[in-house]
């Protein structure tokens, strides 16, 4: 009698087969491509990096942690200290050493693919003359599209020129200044709550409700528009009594152990979500392991998902996991609907009662209430702006208050120059929230006042060298191009000049090593370690081509000024009030990876000693 196969079986022998021929293809045409791209290659003028198989496999083994690699700093004081690693980044960097060039080729699936450190190559590639003929590759995951859509971060031509000119302006230095007293308020609620969480520890017996009393304090001392006066938005179910963070211990009388990644995520979260659309996520309140009401762990989620080895197969591969996707996507969506609303509605009423078109500006959404932009891409944008403006920042000082916790000489002398620097009217002004705009406007170098404090600035930018939060930038030819190369050779002969040019196809995918350009040896003096004072004699941080953690050109990031203003003041506020050592007992050793951005593998616990 024929046995009659059921659905299942018929399923599993389909797919098995499927997956047989499709590897058996996938190698055949990978070797086919990689002998078609060894032809190419020699057109490029370039080396042929490591094949496609062991470029994803190392890609795998990253992911899936299947190396041990740590990085050789530890709570040594020693500002000599290598900062090494064997992660994804790294590697990148062991194959420009291997292969002795700034430059080499990889095959994927036949598409061309460029690694470069080279500073010329880079500076052309991203200049703004060349915006549209090299422009974004598409997102290979599928996941940014769906949360970005056609946002200043995905579009090209006229459509980004266009998001392009009317979300400069928000981000100008003068507006910029109108966003500290959000940030100053938002940082002195986390130190309320550390300072809470510590004060709960030492008085065990004390059952009192120290922490719903407190945490807004600051709140009174700042007038300024920019502040949720109107934020119709905000739901009252405040999660103040929230404070008992799993992560958070007390190791003595006077200090407190945390995770420093996730509360600077959920600190950088709540502050743009503030200044986006004027609502308060209160990630700050949220207890570690309540994922549905901190959105900021939700973006982690999505984070994630971007680089899970399936979705580079197909980005539309329907997953499982795009039903817990959509439903964040939905409830992002439902509250940036809810701001627009009363955003329009706060313009009305101010525009009967002031008779004229302009209503005060206070939040990022206000410039794209314009009559041009559609609700999906103003949905699109915001989302671009919670997403890029929280996990690059927070990456920054994760990576900023470990090098300091494990340098304590330069946490030391950062501590002086801020009480220094305290005594100085400028720097009350501003750690008060007293800035007064006006008077502001009248003086000639407006911007002076918090262009710079200058240690601080050190910091920033070395750690943003040694661990840039974006550390590859992706670029694709539209057309055939010739790319002059930085060929270090002094000799001029005919043939070294040749050697200076490189050919590449259209849709070539050139992928610039931000990393590899900050730690190159030709370039910057003992690149592995971290020393901030090497900045004292650097001038015009922000027209180098060896320095590029914002990118450059055209698409330069349009955060820029803010993220550095926004570090400046979490930064001082934090070193004034505790004194941060790493945890390295309790910590898993200090670990990058590389995702969308660079960030932390592991959570990083420290120590928060309060300061006299
Ligand atoms: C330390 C913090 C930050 C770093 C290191 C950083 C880095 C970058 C880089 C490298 C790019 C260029 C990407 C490319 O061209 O492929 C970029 C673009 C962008 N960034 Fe940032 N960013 C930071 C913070 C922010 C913040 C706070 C915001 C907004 C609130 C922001 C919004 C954007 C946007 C909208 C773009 C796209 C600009 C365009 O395509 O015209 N970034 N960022």
């Amino acid at each position: 009698m024929d046995t009659i196969k059921s659905d299942n079986e018929f399923d599993v022998f389909y797919f098995l087969t499927c997956s047989i021929f499709g590897f058996i293809l996938w190698i055949i045409v990978e070797k086919l491509l990689n002998y078609n791209n060894r032809n190419k290659n020699n057109k490029y003028n370039l080396p042929k990096g490591p094949s496609f198989i062991k470029w994803f496999s190392n890609y795998l083994f990253n992911f899936y942690d299947l190396k041990s690699s740590t990085t050789t700093t530890t709570t040594n004081d020693s500002n000599n200290k290598e900062l090494i690693e064997d992660t994804s980044e790294n590697t990148v960097l062991k194959w420009f050493n291997e292969l002795n060039s700034d430059s080499y080729s990889v095959s994927f699936f036949g598409r061309p693919m460029i690694f470069t450190r080279d500073t010329m190559i880079s500076k052309y590639v991203l200049s703004s003359n060349n915006i549209d003929s090299y422009t974004k590759p598409p997102d290979s995951s599928g996941v940014l599209i769906r949360l970005a859509q056609n946002s200043i971060l995905m579009s090209e031509g006229d459509q980004w020129r266009y998001h392009r000119s009317i979300i400069n302006q928000p981000f100008s230095s003068k507006n910029v200044k109108l966003m500290i007293p959000t940030i100053i308020n938002t940082v002195n609620k986390l130190i309320n709550h550390f300072n809470n969480n510590n004060n709960n520890n030492n008085n065990n017996n004390n059952n009192n409700n120290n922490n719903n009393n407190n945490n807004n304090n600051n709140n009174n001392n700042n007038n300024n528009n920019n502040n949720n006066n109107n934020n119709n938005n905000n739901n009252n179910n405040n999660n103040n009594n929230n404070n008992n963070n799993n992560n958070n211990n007390n190791n003595n009388n006077n200090s407190i152990r945390i995770d420093i990644h996730s509360y600077c995520t959920k600190l950088t979260f709540d502050i743009i979500g503030k200044l986006s659309i004027g609502y308060d996520f209160q990630s700050i309140d949220s207890s570690d392991n309540d994922e549905n009401n901190d959105i900021s762990k939700q973006f982690d989620f999505i984070l994630n998902e971007m680089i899970r080895p399936i979705r580079r197969f197909s980005s539309y591969l329907p997953l499982y996991n795009d039903m817990k996707l959509f439903k964040f996507l939905n409830k992002l969506e439902s509250i940036i609907k809810g701001a627009i609303n009363s955003r329009l509605l706060t313009s009305d009423s101010n525009n009967k009662k002031n008779n004229n078109n302009i209503y005060q500006k206070n939040y990022l959404l206000d410039s794209l209430l314009d009559d041009n932009v559609k609700e999906k891409d103003i949905i699109g944008n915001i989302n671009t702006f919670l997403l890029a403006g929280h996990e690059t920042s927070a990456n920054l000082l994760t990576f900023i208050f470990y090098l300091l916790s494990t340098h304590k000489n330069i946490q030391n002398d950062l501590y002086n120059h801020l009480i220094d620097n305290q005594k100085k009217k400028m720097n009350n002004k501003l750690f008060n929230g007293e800035l007064n705009i006006e008077e502001e406007e009248e003086e000639e170098n407006e911007e002076e006042d918090y262009q710079s404090i200058e240690f601080v600035d050190w910091v920033i930018y070395e750690t943003l060298r040694l661990f840039p939060p974006a550390p590859m930038i992706g670029r694709t030819s539209i057309n055939d191009d010739i790319l002059n190369s930085s060929n270090n050779s002094n000799s001029n002969s005919d043939d070294n000049k040749n050697n200076n040019k490189i050919s590449i196809p259209s849709e070539t995918l050139i992928l610039i090593s931000v990393y590899g350009i900050h730690r190159d040896p030709k370039l910057w003096k003992d690149p592995n370690s971290f020393n901030p004072y090497r900045w004292k004699d650097i001038e015009n941080v922000n027209n180098r081509s060896d320095f590029i953690p914002f990118s450059s050109g055209g698409r330069v990031c349009v955060g820029q000024k803010f993220s550095i203003v926004e570090a400046r003041i979490i930064i001082s506020k934090l070193i004034l009030n505790f004194e941060l050592s790493f945890d390295n007992l309790r910590s898993q050793p200090f670990k990058i990876y590389q995702r969308a951005t660079l960030t932390p593998k592991y959570p990083v616990f420290l120590n928060l000693k309060k300061r006299d």
